[in-house]
């Protein structure tokens, strides 16, 4: 029988240039399964994905009404994958910044014991490609940034390449989680922590997506800069 414990939550707005390649390139491995959560994409994402579900069952698919955010889809693509038995849980975005040839390598270290494992573009080995000055910054400083505020002993505490395991989802109080847009994964990171939980950074290159748009806007970025000091006093 065919085993698979893991499963990747792809949160989708927009992809559908991107999703029906990438869900093949998952599924590569056999004990993979995808879960993506899209939000209501006017392209037509989500339609992609139903049919590409009809013949495929390693495929899953959680619609929501609107563009209602990153973190919360996440959440929602957590619980889901926790009801459905997952032992493994990624975190992988749509649009090939994240190369599915890494997660047999996050796999691993948490198999190795590690409880979250960061895919990591701060670690020697790790970085970015055909990023701009201003990509470059808002990366880097958003990392040092949270990095000293939270005291966090990691690299690369904003990206969104990761593999959770099971308990840890389980431990955490998922309704707590505040952070929607890029905090979403400094708010995890810091909650995984605080609960004792060990983290291990695998280096991993991250190159601009291919096609289709970033999602990213002020708005995001002022959510994880304040929501940085409410972590650090405790309000969120
Ligand atoms: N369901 C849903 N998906 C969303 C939403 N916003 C973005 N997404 C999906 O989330 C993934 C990442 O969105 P991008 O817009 O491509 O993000 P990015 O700017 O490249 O940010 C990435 O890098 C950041 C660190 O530099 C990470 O913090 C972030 O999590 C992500 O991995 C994509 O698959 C995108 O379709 C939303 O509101 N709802």
């Amino acid at each position: 029988m065919l085993v698979t414990d893991c499963t990747v939550i792809v949160p989708t707005y927009n992809e559908a240039e991107n999703i029906g390649q990438l869900i093949p390139r998952i599924l590569e491995h056999d004990r993979f399964r995808v879960l993506v959560v899209d939000d209501g994409s006017p392209d037509g994402t989500g339609e992609l994905v139903a049919e590409m579900a009809q013949d495929e069952p390693r495929i899953g698919l959680l619609r929501r009404p609107g563009k209602l955010g990153l973190g919360s889809a996440y959440i929602a693509g957590f619980q889901r994958a926790l009801a459905e038995g997952a032992e493994f849980i990624f975190e992988m975005d749509a649009d090939f910044s994240h190369d599915p040839g890494y997660l047999p390598g996050l796999l691993a270290a948490a198999e190795a014991g590690a409880d979250l494992v960061l895919g990591s573009r701060y670690v020697a080995g790790g970085g970015t490609t055909d990023w701009g000055p201003g990509r470059q910054l808002i990366s880097r400083g958003g990392n040092l940034y949270a990095g000293l505020i939270l005291g966090l002993p990691v690299a690369d505490a904003t990206g969104g390449f990761r593999c959770y395991r099971r308990h840890v989802l389980e431990r955490l109080d998922l309704s707590r989680i505040r952070s929607n847009g890029y905090g979403f994964q400094i708010e995890m990171v810091y909650r995984v922590l605080q609960a004792g939980f060990t983290i291990r950074e695998v280096p991993i290159i991250f190159p601009d997506r291919r096609v289709g748009r970033s999602k990213m806007s002020r708005r995001i970025v002022l959510e994880a800069l304040i929501n940085v000091w409410k972590l650090r006093f405790g309000r969120i």
